[in-house]
């Protein structure tokens, strides 16, 4: 049953405000439920990447911002970055060279899970999931690059975020992989019941995520 917006689950934008140089680059406020996706358009250097690096809490200090954010009623603005849970994929899936591909899904388990056998299980059925069953021991290097954002939104999504940041993910895909990876993004997301932000000059992004747009730097 979809969440009742009287109550306080979902994500909260209130006031958000993003300056640089005292020139404003981003001023929103929205409400979307778990599940749900907001996106964010506007032309190059508008504060886009920006918003998601306030969200996160990796925000530049050249950036002044103010403004509430709330996860199901969390102040996410009053948590250090790590604690906020914030996970985030970007237009480079940013896998761990070094690492097997089992090996990049299993660094985002939680230290709660112990033992190395149990995490290479959940690792493998990540995998297997995404349809990439007996890549465990390959190299990241070796995948193509729908495999690549696939790996790493499995990984994202093992961190148990309570917040899903996208920024551009799907810019570098090619046309059929890009549609493909978009179906699982948003469809994962509204199964884990994760609030999203996307970040995107692609309107079919924003038309497959199916929720409310906002658009920054338009006068
Ligand atoms: N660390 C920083 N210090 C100072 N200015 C910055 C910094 N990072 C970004 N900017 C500037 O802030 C503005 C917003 O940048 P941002 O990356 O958020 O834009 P964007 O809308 O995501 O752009 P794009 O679509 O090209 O990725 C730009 O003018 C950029 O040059």
């Amino acid at each position: 049953m979809m969440n009742s917006m009287t109550d306080n689950q979902g994500l909260v934008l209130d006031h958000v405000r993003i300056a640089l140089e005292g020139r404003e680059l981003v001023s929103i406020s929205a409400r979307i439920r778990c599940g749900e996706t907001l996106t964010v358009m506007g032309p190059s250097g508008s504060g886009k990447s920006t918003l998601l690096a306030y969200l996160g809490g990796f925000l530049d200090p050249a950036f002044t911002a103010s403004g509430g954010v709330y996860v199901d009623g969390i102040d996410l603005i009053a948590l250090e970055a790590e604690k906020r849970h914030a996970g985030i994929l970007f237009q480079d899936p940013l896998l761990f060279p070094h690492l097997s591909v089992a090996d990049n899904i299993a660094i985002a388990i939680p230290d709660t899970v112990r033992g190395r056998k149990q995490r290479r299980a959940m690792a493998e059925a990540a995998l297997e999931d995404a349809g990439l069953a007996g890549f465990g021991n390959s190299d990241p290097d070796t995948l193509s690059g729908g495999q690549k954002a696939r790996v790493a939104l499995q990984r994202v999504l093992l961190s148990q975020p309570r917040l899903l940041l996208l920024d551009e993910p799907f810019s570098k895909l090619d046309a059929h992989l890009r549609d493909q990876t978009r179906q699982m993004v948003f469809s994962k997301a509204r199964c884990a019941g994760l609030p999203v932000v996307l970040v995107t000059h692609d309107e079919a992004d924003a038309g497959a995520a199916g929720g409310e747009v906002h658009r920054v730097g338009q006068s």
